[in-house]
């Protein structure tokens, strides 16, 4: 039998105000002010019990709830263009603070990739508050996203991959090409880190076989569409509970069924299948 895979990754309560979407991913590990925060080498104190998130940052939209995991990662990582996001964008989700406090207050560990799009006032600006600079402009074979993915899963060893979420901001909604590029990137990792991808309107995360999924959604701003996709190879057996339409020992292929435009109707999901499946929830907010 499977061992079982707790996945909260939707663990939260809703806040009221600009910032409505609040997710602890079940971590407790805000790790305190930008400044005591882990850094590029990963020193994260004494939390092994504990899991412990990482905030990716690309160039795509930020969600409104950006501020929110940033809050709570212990390690903040740009992906190239990702910094100019970060610059860009982050003051407008504080409209009644200066943009360049607000920029002050979320300075980033560590901005890294190919750096052919992050703007070099950007560069300059992150550079001078002390951020870590990485130019991997050699590597024109894995993506920005790929690049930092590596880069936190050798550079925290000392944190339990099982406890540790990588939250990927802008990562969907985009370019194709780009959205292809960072699924793939969940199969990339998919025996060594938990990684979930975010857009504004949903999350997406891969459940690796050989495991009893047990996701625990919050649905009060989860859902109520999900899906169960089979985007590396055909199912030939998954089973599910929780859901609308569940799934028993039914096989699953583009080109015959995909579960899309499934609803949630439990608390607690269980999926088990053959092959990695990407997983999806919508994401609602207060109107
Ligand atoms: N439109 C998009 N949709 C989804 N993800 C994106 C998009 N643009 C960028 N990203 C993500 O952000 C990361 C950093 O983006 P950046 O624009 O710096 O990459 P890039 O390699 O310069 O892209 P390009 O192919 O445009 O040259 C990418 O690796 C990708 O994961
Ligand atoms: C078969 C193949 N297709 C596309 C690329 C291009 N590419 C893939 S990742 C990357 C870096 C983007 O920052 C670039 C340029 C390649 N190398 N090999």
């Amino acid at each position: 039998m499977f061992p079982i895979r707790r996945l909260c990754c939707q663990s939260n309560r809703i806040m009221a105000g600009v910032m409505k979407h609040v997710t602890d991913y079940t971590i407790h590990a805000n790790r305190g002010s930008n400044h005591e925060a882990a850094g590029h080498s990963g020193r994260q104190g004494n939390h092994h019990s504990e899991s412990s998130a990482v905030l990716v940052l690309l160039n795509y939209r930020l969600p409104r709830f950006t501020p929110l995991l940033w809050s709570q990662a212990c390690l903040r990582v740009c992906a190239d263009g990702g910094a100019n996001r970060l610059y860009d964008e982050l003051p407008q989700f504080f409209p009644r603070d200066d943009p360049s406090v607000v920029r002050l207050r979320h300075k980033p560990d560590v901005i890294k990739g190919d750096l052919d799009s992050i703007r070099a006032d950007v560069r300059d600006y992150y550079e001078k508050l002390g951020t870590i600079i990485i130019d991997q402009s050699h590597d024109q074979e894995t993506t920005d996203l790929h690049k930092c993915i590596r880069f936190i899963k050798e550079s925290t060893p000392q944190l339990d991959k099982t406890l540790l979420k990588v939250l990927v901001v802008g990562a969907l909604g985009g370019r194709f090409d780009h959205e292809a590029a960072n699924i793939n990137v969940l199969w990339t990792f998919a025996n060594s880190l938990r990684i979930i991808l975010f857009s504004e309107e949903s999350s997406l995360t891969l459940l690796p076989t050989g495991y009893v999924h047990e996701i625990h959604v919050d649905r009060s701003f989860e859902g109520p569409h999900c899906g169960l996709v089979p985007v590396g190879a055909p199912s030939l057996s998954t089973t599910s509970t929780g859901l609308y339409w569940n799934l028993d020992q039914t096989p699953m292929s583009f080109g015959s069924l995909i579960s899309t435009c499934n609803i949630l109707d439990s608390d607690v999901v269980t999926v088990v299948s053959d092959v990695h499946l990407l997983w999806t929830t919508e994401l609602r907010y207060e109107p």
